[in-house]
């Protein structure tokens, strides 16, 4: 039996990972569920799995779940948590093996950084950790022995190419994007575009945010960082393309000049389940890619001209120290604004080139923990105030 905690479990990847699980009532069990603040959603999961452990963003949200209860599902639940901590009580408890790291934002770092410590599989799907403090998660991970095991589809498929080549096999890295709902629209045109716009994603049916992300392709440049992380890649060989079939969930080179690819449909319960089961591989509750039908694999490359926050990650990358995580902050509070209907979707990429610009003139310490920490809260700071003076210019839009 895999034990498991899943954290963000309210969310597209959580409910997809308890999906996987209901798949095999067997192998798999919850103990813990984490989230934030969708109660309703909670209550019908707690009853469901009946974990052991339940987390939410707050107090008083971690109150109303209980409240909702029945009883005697009530009972069975030894710990309630909440905030960061219930995170880390969460990802740490004793009978937890593998922790599902799923929430949105990076809330879940110092969970992820305890659960490695405790000797736990982290089954990572969130990205956002490993742009903040990728250094920090990979040594640690490295120095207890523990599987850091990559559930974005991408570094999953990246993963699945990888398995028994030696690193100095490699030449490069590909991964592989949609495009988004925007990769034909007229570069003008993207200064008017709505939130509901550029979250009707075009192969993918995921949370807000990252859609936004994949919008303006800096869901791909967080994933180029995610992927010098994962595979001690240098970011020079690590290519990005554009394939907007999403069928090609990323590719390798090697030296020899052979290719290997991952296909697949786009179902994240494959890459959550690979997390979960390897190196062992079980049959899946996921649909076959029926490639008898013919595959339409077209691939072509991202325009930097409409896509400015990928060439901005790849800049952080190669800076280093705080850039990535000024980059990633700036972004999550760009979006936010942006979702909010208060600037247009270019002012995001326009606040996190500010931002970093400022950034880059400041001497930001992110050697340990809290020293990151520090800088994420200062690069949201900046971008507050930056969003600010273009809302009040008037330069808004509302979706
Ligand atoms: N969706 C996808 O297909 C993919 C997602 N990812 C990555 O996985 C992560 C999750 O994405 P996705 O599932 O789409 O996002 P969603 O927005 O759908 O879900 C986010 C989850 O995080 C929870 N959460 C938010 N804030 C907190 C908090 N402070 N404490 C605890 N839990 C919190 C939410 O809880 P609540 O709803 O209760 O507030 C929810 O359960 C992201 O990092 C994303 O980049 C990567 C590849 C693919
Ligand atoms: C499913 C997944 O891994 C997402 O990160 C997805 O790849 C987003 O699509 P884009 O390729 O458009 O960023
Ligand atoms: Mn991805």
């Amino acid at each position: 039996m895999i034990r498991l905690a899943v954290l963000g479990s309210t969310g597209s990847i959580g409910v997809s990972a308890l999906e996987v699980v209901a798949a095999h009532p067997d192998r798999l069990a919850v103990i813990g569920l984490a989230a934030g603040g969708n109660v309703a959603t909670m209550q019908a999961q707690v009853a469901r799995v009946r974990p052991k452990a339940v987390a939410m963003a707050t107090r008083a949200a971690t109150q109303d779940v209980q409240a909702g209860l029945p009883a005697a599902v009530r009972q069975g639940i030894e710990t309630w948590a909440s905030g960061r901590e219930g995170l880390v009580a969460i990802a740490t408890h004793p009978d937890v093996d593998v922790v599902l790291c799923a929430c949105s934002g990076t809330e879940a770092l110092e969970a992820v950084l305890a659960a490695i410590e405790a000797g736990k599989r982290i089954a990572l799907a969130n990205k956002e950790v490993l742009v903040m403090a990728g250094a920090l998660v990979m040594a640690a991970a490295r120095a207890r022995g523990v599987d850091v095991l990559p559930v974005d589809s991408e570094h999953n498929a990246i993963h699945q190419c990888l398995a028994g080549h030696p690193q100095a096999h490699v030449r490069r890295l590909v991964l592989t994007a949609s495009g988004g709902p925007f990769r034909s629209t007229p570069v003008e045109a993207l200064a008017s575009v709505t939130a509901a716009d550029a979250l009707s994603h075009p192969t993918w049916k995921m949370g807000r945010k990252i859609t936004i992300d994949s919008a303006t392709m800096m869901n791909k440049g967080l994933e180029v960082i995610e992927a010098h992380w994962l595979f001690d890649m240098p970011a020079d060989r690590i290519d990005v393309v554009i394939h907007p079939q999403s069928v090609v969930h990323s590719m390798v080179e090697f030296t020899d000049g052979s290719m290997l690819a991952q296909l697949g449909v786009t179902d994240m319960k494959l890459p959550i389940q690979y997390a979960f089961t390897y190196p062992e591989r079980w049959a899946s509750p996921v649909p076959r890619l029926d490639w008898r039908q013919g595959l339409d694999l077209r691939f072509e490359n991202a325009d930097p001209g409409r896509f400015p926050c990928l060439r901005l990650a790849y800049d952080a990358l190669r800076q280093g120290g705080a850039a990535p995580v000024v980059l990633n902050a700036a972004n999550e509070i760009a979006v936010a604004s942006f979702l909010g209907g208060h600037v247009p979707f270019t002012a995001i990429a326009a606040t996190v080139a500010d931002v970093l610009a400022d950034a880059s003139g400041q001497a930001l310490d992110t050697a340990s923990l809290a020293a990151i920490r520090e800088v994420d809260a200062w690069a949201r700071r900046r971008a507050t105030t930056r969003l600010g003076t273009v809302e009040s210019a008037g330069r808004g839009i509302i979706a």
